[in-house]
């Protein structure tokens, strides 16, 4: 099912575009809107959206394959007028979507009135605006269309910094010893034969109170994570370390995660602890299936995919991954959409292979994931975009509940106890951001 605000008057209404260098934006994050905020950053660049000119919303099955349609539609009409020319510059929309085909969440694809960025020490500011477009195109179009375009939003100036609204978190519907017997249930089907490889993930749940909005609960995840993708859509917010797919002018790029440990307490036991991980035959299974995953579902769209020989150990303040950075060149004009679409769900959310593994999950779970564990981030009218996994987050929703989740890789050799504790860790970044 798709829903385009627009779509009663699409044929009729064209996005107009109007991109300019500005002389400099940061910070970023304060000028966000508090209550609605639009957000993809990482290292202090990145893009903010004010306002929202046009939402598609998708559900089921097709629920990428259908936005994509109507983004391409939407950018081939659109009239784009670019000066900066930098990844995230020109028509952009924010999207996230659900993990599952069976979700009762809708995914969206948000298109705001404007759009604030800096990238490479430079800053920019779009404006967006849906005008009619006559059939016969006036001798004035152009005057109209920047009439339109400049109507849109005021930069906002940065709001001072306020306290981080506290939310308390409780289990949810998987309470900490169902998650334990679950992944032991997990174990004995992977020990049987049934599958390798199974994700499984839990729900912490809490209370925002509607007044406090979530813009200094990002600056706080940005500022303890900064070399994560830190983004905030439609309710969905995170610090995510996991690169879902890039696409850059015909490059493709990915970082896929899977295998973690605890940060040692000292040097040399956090060194300690790094080396172990890439030892561990345990967690280099695990990694191995999810690069696979990765690799099979992108290799099909690349000229070429390289992969990082080794994984690597990715440092993060709360825990260590294993790591492999893959790299690459388009082969078939795929956008960013439609590689999301082969990608997901990889082996690092979901397990290996697939079918079965999405199927154990759904009867061992126990709720429903909603956008956790989906394709978070952006898209441009040319169809490049950047899109991580959506982990170490939480989706608030418009009564102030917030849901947190966060899983772990189960294979044959899988302690219970231990994968409840590698959940406690990567809960920390929305735990820690909701008050300290
Ligand atoms: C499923 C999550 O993490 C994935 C990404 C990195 C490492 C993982 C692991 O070691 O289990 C998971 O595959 C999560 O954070 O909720």
């Amino acid at each position: 099912m798709t829903n385009t605000d627009a779509a009663p008057q699409r044929s009729r209404s064209r996005l107009v575009v109007r991109t300019e260098p500005v002389d400099e934006l940061a910070p970023l994050i304060p000028r966000a809107d508090p209550r609605h905020p639009l957000l993809w950053m990482r290292r202090g660049e990145g893009i903010v959206g004010l306002g929202e000119t046009l939402r598609i919303e998708t559900t089921g099955v097709d629920r990428v394959a259908d936005a994509a349609a109507v983004w391409t539609e939407l950018s081939a009409d659109a009239d784009i007028d670019d000066r900066v020319g930098l990844p995230g510059t020109g028509l952009v929309a924010f999207g996230a979507f659900a993990f599952a085909d069976e979700s009762e969440s809708t995914s969206v694809l948000i298109v705001p009135e404007l759009v604030l960025g800096r990238r490479d020490g430079r800053a920019w500011v779009t404006r967006i605006a849906l005008v009619e477009a006559p059939d016969a195109e006036p001798a004035d179009g152009d005057a109209r269309a920047d009439a339109a375009a400049s109507e849109s939003l005021e930069i906002p100036e940065p709001a001072p910094r306020r306290r981080v609204p506290r939310v308390t978190f409780a289990p949810g519907a998987v309470p900490p010893e169902r998650y334990e017997a679950a992944v032991a249930e997990a174990v004995r089907r992977i020990d049987g034969g049934e599958l390798a490889k199974v994700v499984l993930a839990r729900e912490l749940v809490g209370e925002l109170h509607e007044e406090d909005g979530l813009r200094a609960t990002i600056h706080r995840l940005a500022e303890d994570y900064p070399d994560t993708w830190v983004f905030a859509v439609d309710g969905l917010i995170g610090a995510s370390p996991e690169t879902l797919v890039r696409v850059d002018h015909g490059t493709v790029s990915a970082r896929v995660l899977a295998g973690t440990t605890a940060r040692g307490a000292g040097e040399a036991s956090d060194r300690e602890r790094a080396v172990a991980l890439t030892e561990s035959a345990k967690d280099r299974a695990e990694h191995a299936l999810a690069v696979a995953s990765a690799v099979k579902r992108l290799e099909p769209h690349t000229a070429r995919l390289d992969a990082s020989p080794e994984p690597f150990t990715l440092q993060l303040p709360n825990l260590w991954h294993l790591a492999t950075d893959l790299k690459g060149t388009l082969g078939d004009g795929s956008s960013a959409l439609d590689l999301v679409r082969a990608v997901h769900p990889t082996a690092a959310v979901a397990g290996t292979p697939r079918r079965v593994a999405l199927s154990v999950l759904a009867e061992l779970e126990g709720f429903d994931r909603g956008r956790y564990a989906g394709p978070v981030g952006w898209v441009d009218g040319d169809g490049d975009g950047e899109w991580a996994i959506a982990l170490r987050c939480a989706q608030i929703d418009a009564d102030g509940t917030v849901h947190a989740y966060a899983g772990c890789g189960i294979v044959h050799d899988s302690v219970p106890a231990d994968e409840l504790a590698e959940t406690v860790m990567k809960f920390r970044p929305i735990v820690e951001a909701f008050g300290r």
